[in-house]
C-alpha cells in the first residue's frame, strides 16, 4: 500500500479525442458597457469558430473594466442562473460545438465576490469553475498599487477539468506566479493549462513572456493565456499589457498577439508532450530522494479513500512512488 504521507505519483495526460486542433485566444476590447461586451465576444467566438477552432480562450474579466471599485457592480450569480455572460457562452458553445475557457468574469455568490472562469463544453453545460486562488496585490510606490483581496474573495479548489480537446488545468492571471500550482496541474495529467490574465503595463513587460514560458517549459505542457485588448484611452489606471500567446512544451511561442484587440489562432498537436518528455526526461532525472512535491487535495483523497482503492489510477514512474 503506498504510504499517504507522500504525494500520490503523477499521473500520465489521458488519450484525448482530439490530438491536433486550433485555439483561438480571443484579445477583447473591454468597455464599460456589459451588453456591448458580450456581443463583442459572442462575434468573435463565433468568428474563430468559423475559422476553424475547437477551443477558445477568452481575457480575465472581459464582460467589464478590470477596474476594483466597479467590478462588484458588474457581479453575477453564475450558479442562480443570473448570469448573461455565462448564458452566451453556453449558448456560443452548443450551437458551434466548441469548447470554451470562458475567461472569468466578477461572480456573486453567499454575499461574496469572486474572480472565477467557467469551463464550457460542446453541448453548452459548464464543465468546471474555477475561482482565481491567488488574489493580485502589487504596491511599487509611483507606479501601480492594487489590492485584489479588498473586492475578491479567494478559491478553495485547484481546477482540472477533462474536455474534448484534452485535460486542462484552470489558472487566472496572477496564479501563474505560482510554480506549484502548474506542476499540480502537471502531475494529474494536464495537457494544457489556461491561465486568462490582464497583466499591467509595469509587470507586463519583465514577466509576461518569461512566465509563461516557465510554466510551459518547467511541466513540458502547453500553456494559453487570453488578457484584454490594451485601451489606450480608458480612464483607468491599470492599463492592460495585453500580448496573449500560446506556448508550447519546449517554450516555442506557437501564436502570439500584439497590444491591440485581435483573435489569435495557433495548433495545439497533444503529441508534442510526450515526444518533449522523451527528449528531455526530466520526470526520470527528477531527485525525489532530495525533494518532493506534495499535492495536499490528492493526498487527502487517497487517505480517505484508502490508498489500495485508488492505486489503480495513479502510473509508477520506475515502480516507485515519487
Ligand atoms: N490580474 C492580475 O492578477 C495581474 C497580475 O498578476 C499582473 O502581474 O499584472
Amino acid at each position: 500500500m503506498a504510504p499517504t504521507s507522500v504525494s500520490p505519483p503523477p499521473l500520465r495526460p489521458p488519450k484525448a479525442n482530439t490530438q491536433k486542433y486550433k485555439v483561438a485566444l480571443c484579445q477583447l476590447l473591454v468597455s464599460p458597457d456589459k451588453e456591448e461586451n458580450i456581443a463583442r465576444a459572442r462575434s468573435r467566438i463565433e468568428a474563430a469558430a468559423d475559422a476553424g477552432a475547437m477551443l477558445i480562450v477568452m481575457p480575465e474579466i472581459w464582460c467589464c473594466p478590470y477596474s476594483m471599485d466597479t467590478l462588484p457592480s458588474y457581479a453575477e450569480d453564475i450558479d442562480g442562473g443570473a448570469s448573461p455572460s455565462i448564458s452566451m457562452l453556453s449558448e456560443v458553445a452548443a450551437a458551434r460545438k466548441i469548447t470554451i475557457v470562458g475567461g472569468s468574469i466578477p461572480e456573486k455568490a453567499s454575499g461574496k465576490v469572486f474572480n472565477t472562469c467557467c469551463v464550457i463544453g460542446p453541448d453548452g453545460h459548464i464543465l468546471a469553475k474555477h475561482r482565481k486562488l491567488h488574489l493580485f496585490e502589487i504596491d511599487i510606490p509611483g507606479d501601480i498599487k492594487l489590492k485584489e483581496s479588498d473586492t475578491f474573495t479567494g478559491g478553495q479548489e485547484p481546477t482540472v477539468v477533462d474536455t474534448d480537446v484534452g485535460r486542462i488545468g484552470i489558472g487566472i492571471c496572477h496564479d501563474i506566479r505560482f510554480p506549484e500550482l502548474a506542476m499540480l496541474y502537471r502531475s494529474r495529467g494536464a495537457h494544457l493549462i489556461c491561465y486568462p490574465s490582464a497583466f499591467n503595463m509595469s509587470t507586463g513587460e519583465l514577466l509576461w513572456d518569461l512566465m509563461q514560458k516557465s510554466r510551459a517549459v518547467d511541466n513540458q505542457l502547453f500553456v494559453a493565456t487570453c488578457s484584454p485588448a490594451r485601451d489606450p484611452n480608458a480612464k483607468s489606471e491599470y492599463m492592460i499589457w495585453g500580448h496573449s500567446s500560446l506556448i508550447g512544451p519546449f517554450g516555442e511561442v506557437l501564436a502570439a498577439a500584439g497590444h491591440e484587440e485581435a483573435t489569435v489562432i495557433g495548433e495545439i498537436d497533444l503529441s508534442m508532450i510526450p515526444s518533449t518528455r522523451e527528449n528531455l526526461p526530466l520526470e526520470m532525472q527528477s531527485r525525489g530522494d532530495l525533494y518532493r512535491f506534495v499535492d495536499v487535495q490528492r493526498q487527502r483523497e487517497t487517505a480517505s479513500n484508502g490508498a489500495r482503492g485508488v492505486e489503480s489510477e495513479y502510473v509508477l514512474v520506475n515502480d516507485t512512488v515519487l
